[in-house]
């Protein structure tokens, strides 16, 4: 399998993270986090289970304030926003969570219909119509809009549940392991969806995997968290090329067992 190559402009930063530091009592998860995501890049976050990648997404939406360091994210200071802002500003990161948390007793089209209705004034009902068909359209589902959350397979879930994040039309988009619990067929489906997303929408992205698989096909950009810092960062190629034996346990885990 080929690495990504797209060209990314490396001066116009979404997310602009220094020096970030969190604990939770003698647990120092996050020890000094440097890390710039750029427009139009998808950045993919690599880690063991409890290395703090969960931690880094929630302190990018201010969800947990960090002890030390800074975070910028579209021009704004987290940690200095008012509550309002910070409203404000999540309207503009979309957030793919691992369970798609579709509603059960809504159909598809109310699945979707519900950010917009919630968040945006104003809107006729024709305009919440073409929403969500383009929507649907983009992930390649419209036939699934009259059904329920349970007549969908995991894989047109999880599209579905990214569709509902698209709805908003979000500048940023953070993926919280996209491919878990999919089999290999539908789990390239959805790195070629993240793909399109990234294309179509010019969105900036982070996605947390432990799929190489993922990792390779959707990253621009590969950072790994090793002891609480982003100590290898750059092409898929450039990380793994490496002697450091934690790296390679990483790589090994994924291909030979
Ligand atoms: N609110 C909290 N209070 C106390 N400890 C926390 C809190 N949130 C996270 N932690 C701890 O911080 C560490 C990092 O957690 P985090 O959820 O970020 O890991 P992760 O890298 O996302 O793991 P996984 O790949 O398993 O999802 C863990 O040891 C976790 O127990």
């Amino acid at each position: 399998m080929e690495e990504k190559h797209k060209e990314i402009d490396r001066g116009n930063a979404v997310i602009q993270i220094k020096g970030l530091k969190k604990s939770f009592g003698d647990l120092h998860v996050l020890r000094g986090v440097d890390l710039d995501i750029f427009k139009g890049e998808n950045l993919v976050v690599l880690g063991r289970s409890g290395t703090g990648k969960s931690v880094l997404i929630k302190i990018i939406a201010g969800l947990l304030k960090p002890d030390a360091g800074s975070v910028n994210v579209l021009g704004d200071d987290v940690a200095s926003l008012k509550p309002k802002e910070l409203d404000q500003l999540r309207l503009k990161i979309g957030f793919s969570f691992q369970n798609s948390a579709l509603y059960d007793s809504m159909t598809v089209r109310e699945n979707l219909e519900f950010p917009l209705v919630r968040n945006v004034r104003d809107l006729s009902r024709a305009d919440i119509d073409a929403a969500v068909e383009e929507v649907l359209e983009n992930v390649g589902l419209s036939q699934t809009i009259n059904q329920m959350p349970s007549e969908l397979s995991g894989g047109q879930r999880k599209r579905i549940g990214i569709a509902r994040t698209l709805i908003l039309k979000p500048e940023i988009m953070l993926y919280d392991e996209p491919t878990a619990g999919l089999d290999p067929i539908t789990s390239i489906d959805i790195n070629n969806l993240i793909n399109e997303v990234q294309e179509r929408n010019h969105t900036s992205s982070i996605i947390i995997t432990h799929d190489l698989t993922c990792a390779k096909m959707t990253g621009d950009r590969v950072a790994m968290l090793l002891d609480g810092r982003f100590e290898r960062q750059g092409t898929f190629d450039e990380v793994f090329n490496t002697d450091d034996e934690r790296v390679k346990a990483f790589y090994d885990y994924n291909f030979i067992q």
